[in-house]
């Protein structure tokens, strides 16, 4: 699903009306009654007190549009003019005029805290307060009835986003923000949805068709989209009756150290799962006897030392290569790798200590094939791309990093976000279950399996982070959030697979965040 900015949610906006000759009033009404009938099918005319909260531009326009309705509906409707600027928007006036015409209940106007209301939990808030043209700061007072609201616990559901949030900055501090319980969005939801600061910010989300020109929705690129079921089908290469092992390719995964075996056995399971053809690890002796019987699929080769990795020997021609799961940072190893780079022309995918090498020894970067894939956690991504004072500056950081180096860099998160070639792919399977140790290494295993078959890297990178995450959804369903492990994941990966082609896309594609 392509994530839209706010100048092209404008420009849409703006096109839709002259292609379909509407008026700005008419598809400010198409958005009202959108959320309209999104509640009256959840409410069935209940008399819960809606209290709802308008601002002054198109935002607050579309909360007058939804009062009017439900107003006309016999709904228990208090409605607010939170007037924080004179410069009320064409549409608000027309909108507020429609209601004042069906109701002695005018809206109150709110200056000040003296005029908040009292506001009770098992209230419902509709907040209409600013949507996507809020561009600064909030007042002070404007401040205080967000915290306000925020202190009801009542159910809180925002239109478009969250009232106090930009499309394209971070927020001063918590409490300028409203805390959404739902947020219905038009067009697309907002990039800042999926962020680890601003995401927390909205409980759960839905998308609102509002009939914008078709032509603009389906032309119109997109620098961040959200990869859920139905962008992940098209990359999926289906598989025909007479294929053998042959065609799936040979990953390589190299890693391992002294108590670290365990990784290198995730990943090898992961990446056959995944569907390789076949996988060899390449581990420290030690870990020969573990591996073998804990997955007696994958073949092994070890180095000539016991406890790490100090010279990368195969005779065969892997399809890709994994390095750095549980590998340490040893100089004989760092030495192996360098070894490596500098002879190795397939596919590679580094995570781990393979990074930690490559933020240390920043000039094997250039060594790497072009579209490695590096799967960096948030330690990892900022020893390689340094600090950032938020979340935009990290992403502008990551996608420099990105096409300086020609990687495809997976930065894994809550919602794990692949950039490659100036564009993002935000993920939007997975849960707080895989908050769990060795969940990292099974990614890295999915992406090998999927780059051995002939998926290029970054299809692989973005489908097997969706995979993965998948696969946790399925499997957190028997095994709560606490329990989950990273060999569940692995063994979900199949329901993963099935799943593309099942059923419509449900809720648990839908962002969450209810652990
Ligand atoms: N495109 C679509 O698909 C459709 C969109 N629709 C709806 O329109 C919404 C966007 O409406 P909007 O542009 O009127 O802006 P909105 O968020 O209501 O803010 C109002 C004004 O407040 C001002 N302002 C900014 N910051 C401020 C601050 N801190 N303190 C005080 N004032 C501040 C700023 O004006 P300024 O003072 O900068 O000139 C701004 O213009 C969108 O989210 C959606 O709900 C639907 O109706 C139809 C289809
Ligand atoms: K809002």
């Amino acid at each position: 699903m392509k994530l839209f900015s706010k100048e092209q949610i404008y420009e849409g906006d703006q096109l839709t009306i002259e292609r379909q000759k509407i008026s700005s009033t008419d598809l400010m009404e198409r958005a009202g009654t959108q959320i309209f009938n999104w509640i009256n099918l959840r409410m069935q005319g209940a008399q819960v007190p809606i209290h709802i909260f308008c601002g002054i531009g198109n935002n607050g326009g579309d909360g007058m549009v939804l009062a009017r309705h439900l107003i006309l509906e016999g709904y228990n409707v208090k409605t607010y003019i939170v007037n924080y600027s004179d410069k009320r928007s064409k549409d608000f006036l027309i909108n507020y005029d429609r209601v004042k015409n069906i109701t002695k209940k005018w809206p109150e106007f709110v200056h000040n805290q003296d005029d908040f209301p009292e506001i009770k939990q098992d209230h419902v808030i509709v907040d209409a307060i600013f949507g996507i043209g809020l561009n600064r700061p909030v007042a002070d007072w404007v401040k205080k009835l967000f915290i306000h609201l925020r202190k009801s616990k009542a159910f809180t559901l925002s239109i478009d986003i969250p009232s106090g949030l930009q499309t394209d900055s971070i927020p001063l501090d918590d409490d300028c923000v409203v805390l959404a319980s739902y947020t219905l969005s038009f067009a697309s939801p907002k990039l800042v949805f999926f962020l680890p600061k601003t995401g927390k910010f909205t409980i759960n989300w839905e998308v609102l068709d509002i009939g914008l020109d078709s032509e603009f929705l389906t032309n119109t690129n997109t620098t961040f989209n959200l990869i859920g079921k139905y962008e992940a089908i098209p990359i999926y290469i289906p598989r025909d009756k007479f294929s053998h092992k042959g065609q799936f390719g040979h990953s390589l995964i190299i890693g391992g150290s002294y108590g670290k075996m365990g990784a290198v056995t995730l990943a090898s399971r992961g990446a056959l799962s995944a569907g390789a053809g076949l996988v060899t690890a390449f581990i420290p002796k030690c870990g020969y006897q573990v591996l073998q019987s804990s997955f007696p699929e994958a073949m092994v080769i070890t180095d000539a030392n016991d406890d790490y990795i100090t010279n990368v020997e195969f005779n065969f021609s892997p399809s890709v290569i994994a390095f750095g799961i549980g590998v340490g940072v040893n100089m004989k190893t760092v030495e192996a790798f360098k070894v490596l780079l500098e002879t190795n022309k397939v596919p590679m995918v580094i995570d781990a200590d393979g990074l930690n090498i490559l933020s240390n020894h920043p000039h094997f970067l250039e060594l790497l094939p072009e579209e490695t894939v590096l799967t960096p956690h948030p330690k990892e991504l900022e020893r390689l791309i340094g600090t950032w004072s938020h979340d935009f500056e990290k992403l502008e950081k990551a996608k420099e990093f990105s096409n300086k180096h020609k990687v495809v860099l997976v930065i894994k998160g809550a919602n794990t976000i692949t950039v490659f070639e100036n564009k993002f792919y935000i993920n939007a399977t997975g849960n707080p279950g895989l908050s769990t140790a060795g969940s990292g290494d099974v990614l890295t295993g999915i992406i090998t399996g999927l780059i051995s078959q002939g998926y290029n890297p970054l299809s692989a990178a973005v489908f097997g982070v969706y995979l993965h995450g998948k696969s946790a959804d399925i499997a957190v369903e028997d095994y709560g959030y606490q329990s989950l492990i990273a060999s569940h994941v692995i063994e979900y990966l199949g329901a993963a697979y099935m799943d593309l082609f099942k059923q419509p896309e449900t809720s648990s594609e839908k962002h969450k965040d209810d652990a």
